[in-house]
């Protein structure tokens, strides 16, 4: 936390919003976790913030720390996009809410900043081993982990209904209602019988001072209750922090034990194995409520059965019981002596007789199915007792079970479930008491972990690597700029302009969409002013994206998706993107101005200095595609040969434009430009374009339409064949 930090310092936020934002989050520190830790989420929860503001405040909050924010190095809205798009593909990779909103606060940083890079790049780098020292069943394990784990909740105490407080004075009685009222009931007794009716009432029983009455045992006493917390009056209120946090809880000490031998350091080497297996068993055994889960008590589970199965299997027992009635019935004869004669002519019902003649039979069967219920119940001598009466004293056929019996059995049984778990629950929060803030930083820890866990594996599953940075010198190169441009200094080896330089690369974009092992490798490098031509879909508009990605992960400190990368550390990056068609004159004097915007940095001090190019002078690349688009192609190319022009003298600037007016451009050009192309090849078996990918150096490629039209006239007949082979023709 960096406590000089005041919600007041960040831009965006008044005293109305700090008001809000405090009341949410309970205390400032908290809200400034929250914003620090660019939880998007968390922040849409306050009172009337949108997820847009949320995003500003917190890209407010960056700048406040670090001084930049992207906007500093993204200058164009298409490579704002580049840069959104590659936080697209990056958040697939998050297992938690949590790592997908920190992406949103890796931001590219300019050259000055270069020491914000190499810490994202060191954190990233030991992710990646730690993923190769895993195997995949352990991966997989981890991923799943981390899934499950979301931040610590702490919500309010919830009304406590097992638990009372007796008061025995009106004065007790007010305080311990204000005091404790809101999550607890307190009462003020007046007699012995109230008393005692409560302790019955309840299962458990607190007193704030000793009635002048006797009242039966099963209380608990505190002399002192003014200063007593909820906590110490009901301890088993800790364990609401492991409920409500158990998923999060269990997954992230699972990953402490298979973390703990790591090098993740931090929480996790704070905590052995061992330690974390132990605490993960007593956070197991917790339920929703926080009873006993089942399996980790075999008492409970034995009386939770019971009051499971119960009510079946006396109904089942009864239908049996009835069947075995009737059954020795139908197969008995009734035969009266006189004795018994007598006593029905003297008005004895003749029903006296029957049970008296059939009773023996029958309490043998009742005992049967009694003791058969007691086994497949595995119940206890004091629960069998209760059951004695539950067929009825008198036989009857059908058997009828015993409504009162039943509900007293069960009654029991519950108040022995009760009890268990009130022990339970007391016993376990001795044992959790203090594991809290440990558990709290174990999560946040987890969360954390995911955050470069996701980067590194998005980095291992497209397979990137780790650019490496030319630093030119500055002096020369200043030398060489205010005499002749970088190019007239001889281009190639020894030149001291801004370059990159990549060998096979793969856009990021196309292995999303079509899978790493589809997309071609690209090798390329340039050090200058640069025209990239070529043939149509020959893939010069993914290669100059493919590059976009790379300067913009490289400059945020993330490995860039190429097997080897260098380039030149930046200040801004300006991406124009293809225009979709001829523009209008307003928007066109609006590409022209945005243009004049990348020759205008650090005018000031450059005039101060009374120099043409000082040292401040920021650092840049700009890409274009296909700028010909924004007026008729005999101006654009005119435009595009005076941007060359201005780029080459700044000096400061990597450009490439991709662009099919290569030979109109360098012949408006008062310089030297280089002019690559990706050439197209012929055509394959199935008349498909074969290209190469890699652009050719100092080839002005075509854009070869007379392949196109070859292939229309090699898969036409007839009136068509002969139509494109006079197209075919005029090349
Ligand atoms: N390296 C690559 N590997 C595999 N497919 C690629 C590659 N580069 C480009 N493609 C495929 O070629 C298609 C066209 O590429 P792209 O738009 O970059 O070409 P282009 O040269 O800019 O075309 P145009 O001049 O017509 O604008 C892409 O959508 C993609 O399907």
């Amino acid at each position: 936390m960096v406590s000089s930090l005041h919600l007041r310092d960040i831009a965006g936020i008044g005293p109305i919003l700090e008001k809000r934002l405090i009341t949410h989050f309970k205390s400032e520190e908290k809200a400034l976790f929250v914003l620090l830790k660019g939880e998007i989420r968390e922040l849409c929860l306050v009172e009337g913030m949108t997820k847009k503001a949320a995003q500003s405040l917190i890209s407010n909050v960056v700048k406040s720390q670090t001084g930049i924010c992207a906007g500093d190095f993204l200058k164009t809205k298409e490579a704002e996009s580049l840069y959104l798009g590659i936080l697209k593909i990056l958040k697939k990779y998050c297992h938690t809410a949590y790592a997908s909103d920190y992406m949103d606060l890796f931001i590219p940083y300019p050259k000055q900043k270069s020491n914000r890079r190499e810490e994202v790049s060191a954190n990233i780098q030991s992710h990646m081993d730690l993923i190769h020292s895993f195997s995949e069943d352990e991966i997989e394990l981890i991923s799943n982990l981390l899934s499950q784990i979301t931040p610590a909740r702490t919500a309010a105490a919830a009304k406590i209904k097992d638990k009372v407080i007796l008061t025995f004075t009106e004065k007790t009685y007010l305080s311990a209602k204000e005091k404790f009222g809101k999550n607890l009931a307190v009462h003020w007794v007046l007699d012995p019988q109230e008393a005692a009716d409560l302790l019955s009432a309840y299962p458990s029983v607190i007193l704030f001072e000793f009635p002048e009455f006797d009242i039966p045992d099963g209380y608990e006493y505190f002399r002192n209750f003014e200063n007593l917390t909820l906590e110490q009056i009901v301890p088993e209120i800790a364990l609401d922090f492991f409920i409500q946090n158990q998923k999060s809880i269990l997954a992230s000490l699972k990953l402490a034990e298979i973390m703990a031998a790591g090098t993740l350091g931090g929480v996790y080497s704070k905590m052995t194995a061992e330690a974390a297996l132990s605490l993960r068993t007593l956070v197991s055994k917790i339920d929703a409520s926080g009873n006993f889960a089942a399996g980790f008590d075999p008492e409970s589970d034995r009386l939770n059965l019971i009051l499971k199965n119960c009510e079946e299997i006396f109904l089942k027992s009864a239908g049996t019981l009835s069947s075995k009635i009737e059954q020795s019935l139908s197969s008995s004869t009734l035969t009266l002596d006189g004795a018994q004669m007598m006593k029905v002519m003297s008005g004895i019902d003749l029903k006296e007789i029957v049970f008296e003649k059939v009773s023996k039979n029958c309490r043998g069967f009742f005992a049967e199915s009694l003791a058969e219920i007691s086994e497949k119940l595995a119940l206890k001598k004091d629960e069998d007792m209760l059951l004695w009466d539950v067929f009825g004293d008198e036989i009857s056929c059908p058997v009828q079970i015993q409504p009162d019996v039943l509900s007293r059995f069960k009654k029991h049984i519950s108040s022995k479930i009760t009890e268990r778990n009130h022990s339970h629950k007391k016993s376990l929060s001795k044992e959790l008491a203090g594991q809290k803030e440990m558990c709290e930083s174990l999560i946040t820890a987890c969360l954390e972990s995911d955050v470069w866990f996701s980067v590194a594996a998005f980095a291992l599953a497209h397979e990137m690597t780790f650019p490496k940075w030319e630093e030119r010198d500055e002096k020369e190169s200043r030398g060489g700029k205010e005499g002749k441009s970088g190019r007239e200094n001889g281009s190639g080896k020894g030149d001291k302009n801004l370059s990159f330089s990549m060998d096979a690369g793969k856009n990021l974009f196309l292995s999303q969409k079509y899978g790493l092992s589809h997309v071609v490798p690209v090798s390329y490098a340039t050090n200058s002013v640069t025209i990239l031509s070529g043939v149509n879909s020959g893939g010069k508009t993914s290669l100059l994206e493919l590059l976009g990605q790379c300067f913009i992960l490289a400059h945020m400190g993330f490995p860039v998706p190429a097997q080897s990368f260098s380039m030149s550390s930046l200040d801004e990056f300006y991406y124009f993107g293809k225009s979709k068609g001829t523009l209008d004159a307003g928007a066109f004097e609006t590409t022209l101005r945005n243009f004049a915007a990348v020759f205008k940095t650090k005018k000031p001090e450059r005039e101060k200095a009374g120099l043409t190019f000082d040292k401040y002078e920021k650092k840049k690349a700009v890409f274009a595609d296909e700028l010909e688009a924004i007026t008729e192609p005999g101006a654009s190319a005119k435009i595009i040969a005076g941007l060359l022009e201005a780029f080459c003298a700044d000096g400061n600037a990597l450009s490439l434009f991709v662009s099919h007016l290569a030979e109109p451009i360098m012949k408006n050009c008062s310089i030297p430009v280089q002019v690559d192309g990706i050439e197209a090849k012929g055509l394959d078996e199935n008349l498909n374009l074969v290209v190469d990918r890699n652009p050719v150096k100092n080839h002005i490629a075509k854009s070869t339409p007379e392949l196109i039209v070859e292939k229309l006239f090699l898969s036409a007949s007839g009136e068509d064949a002969a139509f494109y082979e006079k197209l075919k023709a005029k090349f």
